[in-house]
């Protein structure tokens, strides 16, 4: 069975996979002080907790956040006994190459995604992913990732506006009722909802317009349902498009072993 991680800035997404589906989803805390051993007891909590019987042979990583890498490699190796494949490292091959700038890291998140909605979907797609920043990538006819935009995450806006100025609030991002907000909360809210509404629209259509052929526009991420309430900002939502990335990123390595 598959170990697969997904480590954000803000959270960090264990999911194991048996080949046919998904046994669970546990989610914690991105911390790259957090050692192998501290995971392992979250981990096994967790899958005894809910009755799992999951016998991991193969780890699979994509980690924003480089410095986690080397915990999560020694948990690999200790509990499950096996070397992790790791997104962005050269041993872990890639369906379709980046194509951007030479020199240029991309985010090994963005990387996956990429390939996740291509295998669901197929080319010319763009990819809205929610997290901590709010991405954009471009996936081109032959799968390969092209490029996009990063702009602020809507939880850091809100974050920002709070700490910036001493009359506004902690809020958490809502659908407010109205545009014209009555009071600090709702202003707030108004704001950063309509505002990512906004820029989503934008981008989208300016990336529309500068691609050369019709694309369609998937959402990701926690908040991507709730930027879709009633906008028709998306064409399709998926909920774990960065695993089932790794999943198939795992399938890839694994047939390119045996041939
Ligand atoms: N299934 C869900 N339902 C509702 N909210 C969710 C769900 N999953 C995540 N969230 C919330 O949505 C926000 C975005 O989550 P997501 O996992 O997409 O990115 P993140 O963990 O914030 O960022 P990163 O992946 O960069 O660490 C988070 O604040 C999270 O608490
Ligand atoms: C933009 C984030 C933070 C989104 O998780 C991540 O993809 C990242 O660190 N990217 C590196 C730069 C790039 O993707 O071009
Ligand atoms: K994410």
């Amino acid at each position: 069975m598959l170990l697969a991680i997904d480590c954000g800035n803000t959270n960090t997404v264990f999911s194991i996979w048996d080949g046919t589906s998904f046994l669970c989803t546990l989610r914690t805390s991105t911390h790259h002080a957090r050692t192998a051993d501290a995971y392992f007891t979250w981990y096994s909590t967790l899958v005894k907790h809910y009755g799992i019987k999951a016998d991991i042979t193969d780890v699979i990583i994509s980690s924003t956040v480089p410095r986690v890498v080397f915990n999560l490699r020694v948990f690999a190796d200790r509990f499950f006994g096996c070397r992790p494949l790791v997104v962005g490292k050269p041993e872990c091959l890639l369906p379709h190459a980046p194509r951007v700038d030479p020199g240029t890291q991309v985010g090994p998140d963005r990387v996956v995604n990429s390939t996740g909605a291509y295998d669901r979907h197929g080319g010319d797609l763009i990819v809205v992913d929610f997290g901590t920043a709010t991405t954009f990538d471009v996936v081109a006819h032959d799968g390969a990732y092209v490029g996009g935009a990063i702009a602020p995450g809507v939880n850091l806006s809100l974050e920002a506006l709070h700490t910036a100025a001493a009359a506004l609030p902690h809020v958490d991002v809502t659908k407010p009722p109205k545009v014209i907000g009555t009071n600090t909360v709702d202003c707030m809210q108004s704001g950063v909802f309509w505002g990512y509404v906004g820029l989503v629209h934008g981008i989208c259509d300016s990336i529309r317009a500068e691609y050369d052929r019709p694309m369609r526009i998937i959402g990701t991420g926690g908040l991507a349902p709730l930027f879709a309430q009633g906008e028709m900002l998306f064409d399709f939502i998926e909920d774990d498009l960065t695993i089932h990335g790794l999943t198939v990123i795992h399938e890839f390595n694994k047939k390119a072993e045996t041939t």
